[in-house]
């Protein structure tokens, strides 16, 4: 396994007498699109200000690639581009020109390299329009563009979704997916919903109340094929006996409705055995558990706000 990108060890914040983060620890790897997911307040922005070194750490430390962000600022924070806060944009320059004025700020910056971000992120038709014709969205490309110049190991994201509409989003979800394979570059997003990030995650990490309480791998399979049946069937005694008996399905409810949970792909072999066995089979109502219900049962609160 390659080294990780970033490491997150043992991180602590206090604030004042407020403890903020705790217990902090998680990796991200390379080329890895990680959300970091949890409800307002839960801590997000704050371990990001830590990570790119904008606030001080109480306790652990934060390594990329190698080196400590509090002993070797400098070496550690030239292999990460973020958009922490919103990206400073001068609204009467044209997009290639905000670009250009950044890229002054760094050493080394071509002007091939700032035509290849823009291509990442797919404003080339765009560059010459001034930045107050943008939309949210383009405007959001315009800085990931920004803070990929320096090409950086890892990029840093503080809910690049929000106030986007559901055609933005999915714009930011497919530009996000391509500069980690095109890049190879490590991405970190933070959102309050998971719907809105899910679909470009290779991994998520959920954080509450300043602790991190899960981290779940998208890319298995196993979580994404199990579903929830509702069956529809008479005796429904009788079914339920039959459910028992058959391996690899649990039965979650039997008062109100018959429910049970079980791979998408054992539905036709329990809809066959209860022919068989005379049960009438009038329903079969799948509901895919998504990771949403599983986030939502994790953090225990409704979050969607
Ligand atoms: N400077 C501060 N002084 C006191 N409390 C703070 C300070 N900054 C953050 N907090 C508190 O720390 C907790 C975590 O805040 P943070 O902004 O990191 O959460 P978040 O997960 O990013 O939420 P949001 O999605 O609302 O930004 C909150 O309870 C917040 O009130």
């Amino acid at each position: 396994m390659s080294e990780s990108t970033m490491k997150i060890i043992d991180l602590h914040k206090d604030i004042g007498r407020k403890q903020i983060i705790r217990n902090l620890n998680f990796e991200i790897r390379p080329g890895e699109v990680f959300g970091f997911i949890g409800p307002n307040g839960a801590g997000k922005t704050t371990t990001i200000r830590m990570m790119v070194g904008l606030i001080g750490i109480t306790k652990g430390d934060v390594v990329i690639k190698g080196h400590s962000i509090k002993k070797e600022y400098r070496k550690a924070i030239s292999e990460v581009g973020a958009i922490v806060e919103n990206p400073e944009m001068y609204p009467f320059m044209t997009g290639w020109q905000n670009l250009k004025h950044f890229a002054r700020m760094s050493n080394g910056i071509t002007d091939e390299r700032i035509k290849e971000v823009i291509q990442l992120v797919g404003l080339d038709n765009a560059i010459g329009t001034k930045v107050g014709k943008y939309s949210l969205g383009m405007r959001q490309r315009l800085g990931i563009a920004q803070a990929l110049l320096h090409s950086p190991s890892v990029l840093i994201l503080d809910e690049p979704t929000n106030g986007l509409d559901p055609a933005g989003i999915r714009e930011i979800r497919r530009y996000i997916r391509r500069l980690a394979v095109e890049e190879n570059v490590s991405v970190i997003v933070s959102s309050h919903l998971l719907s809105e990030i899910e679909l470009m995650c290779d991994r998520i990490g959920i954080i509450k109340n300043g602790k991190l309480i899960a981290t779940n791998d998208l890319n298995e399979e196993s979580d994404t094929d199990t579903s929830i049946v509702n069956l529809d069937v008479n005796p429904k005694e009788e079914a339920i006996e039959v459910l028992r008996t058959m391996p690899d399905i649990e039965v979650l409810e039997t008062a109100d409705r018959l429910q049970i949970r079980l791979k998408r792909d054992d539905i036709p072999h329990l809809v066959t055995t209860l022919v068989h066995r005379d049960i009438e089979v009038y329903g079969v109502n799948v509901t895919q558990t998504t990771l949403e219900d599983r986030f939502l049962e994790m953090i225990g609160e409704n979050v969607i706000d």
